[in-house]
């Protein structure tokens, strides 16, 4: 192993402890602490586990938990009427539904109905607009956090190669408008993609968010090339990234682990989130730079 190891880890720590000073601060200026809502509909017991950690990190940086839980046979009307409630009540300033819902459940329409200002999880199309044209809105998290894993190991990313294995709204997307506004070169790559090892050999930048375990071989990068592994895959060997890590740790100039890479900076976003919509709901000022 020759890569430098990215340290999500401590990176998600330092940001939940500037979130929390700023809560804090947001609490007196406000009267009232900042609130994010979540909202599990059934018991899948990885979503369980996710929802459970997400509130105690709410209630460890300052702010408010509001827990939902609904039994699994909830209809389409009654979690609408539920959004509908968060996005009218003033103590609620963001709003996540975790994802996936159970079968029957319609994603999208749920999403959608959320308050596009409440809207922490950054996916609603109007946010993805918002992201798409630069303007100011959510950015979903788990690209959020992988920005600033990439800045804080790069620096400025203008003019570097970046390639993006994965096209989805909620990282693939995101992730290459982001590396975009910051002035890579982006390549957006998926399952469709022809000779993915000649597009990763021009790389600086890898993101890989397939959900396939060791998908991308570290024969295949650039050397000194920077990983960022977004896969989170439970296999037999346990928790694997998207990136075989043995091999791409060898070639790499540095790369994310998993666990303790990228998933902890999406916690930590979601708490930055929920910082900067109660300050932009409350018309007070946060420093563009504070955070
Ligand atoms: N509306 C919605 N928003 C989400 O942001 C969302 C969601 N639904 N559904 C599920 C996915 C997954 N997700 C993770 C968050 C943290 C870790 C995380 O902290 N992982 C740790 C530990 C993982 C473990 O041990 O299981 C790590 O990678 O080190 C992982 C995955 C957020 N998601
Ligand atoms: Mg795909």
């Amino acid at each position: 192993m020759t890569a430098e190891l990215i340290d999500g880890k401590k990176a998600a720590e330092r940001l939940r402890g500037q979130v929390a000073e700023l809560a804090a601060a947001f609490a007196a200026d406000a009267g009232r602490k900042p609130g994010l809502a979540v909202v599990l509909v059934g018991e899948d017991p990885a979503s369980s586990v996710y929802v459970r950690s997400k509130g105690k990190a709410t209630v460890a940086a300052g702010m408010e938990s509001f827990e939902h839980r609904l039994p699994v046979d909830t209809d389409q009307d009654d979690l609408i009427a539920l959004v509908d409630r968060l996005n009218a009540d003033p103590a609620v300033d963001g709003i996540l539904v975790q994802l996936p819902l159970p079968d029957g459940l319609d994603a999208q329409a749920v999403l959608t109905r959320i308050d596009p200002d409440k809207d922490v999880d950054g996916f609603h199309p109007v946010n993805a607009g918002r992201l798409a044209t630069g303007l100011n809105g959510f950015v979903p998290c788990t690209p959020y956090g992988c920005l600033m894993l990439l800045k804080s190991q790069l620096g400025d990313l203008s003019g570097l190669n970046a390639v993006v294995i994965g096209r989805s709204n909620i990282v693939g997307k995101p992730m290459a408008a982001l590396l975009t506004a910051a002035d890579c070169t982006v390549t957006i790559a998926h399952s469709r993609t022809k000779n993915l090892p000649h597009h990763l050999a021009h790389a600086d930048i890898v993101v890989a968010a397939v959900g396939r375990p060791g998908f991308v071989r570290g024969e295949w990068l650039k050397p000194g090339a920077t990983v960022i592994d977004v896969g989170i895959n439970r296999t037999a060997d346990g928790l694997v990234g998207d990136v075989e890590f043995e091999g791409a740790a060898s070639i790499a100039g540095a790369i994310t682990p998993v666990p303790g890479g990228v998933g902890p900076m999406t916690i930590a976003c979601l708490l930055r989130n929920t910082l900067v919509a109660a300050h932009r709901r409350e018309g007070i000022a946060l420093a563009a730079d504070a955070i």
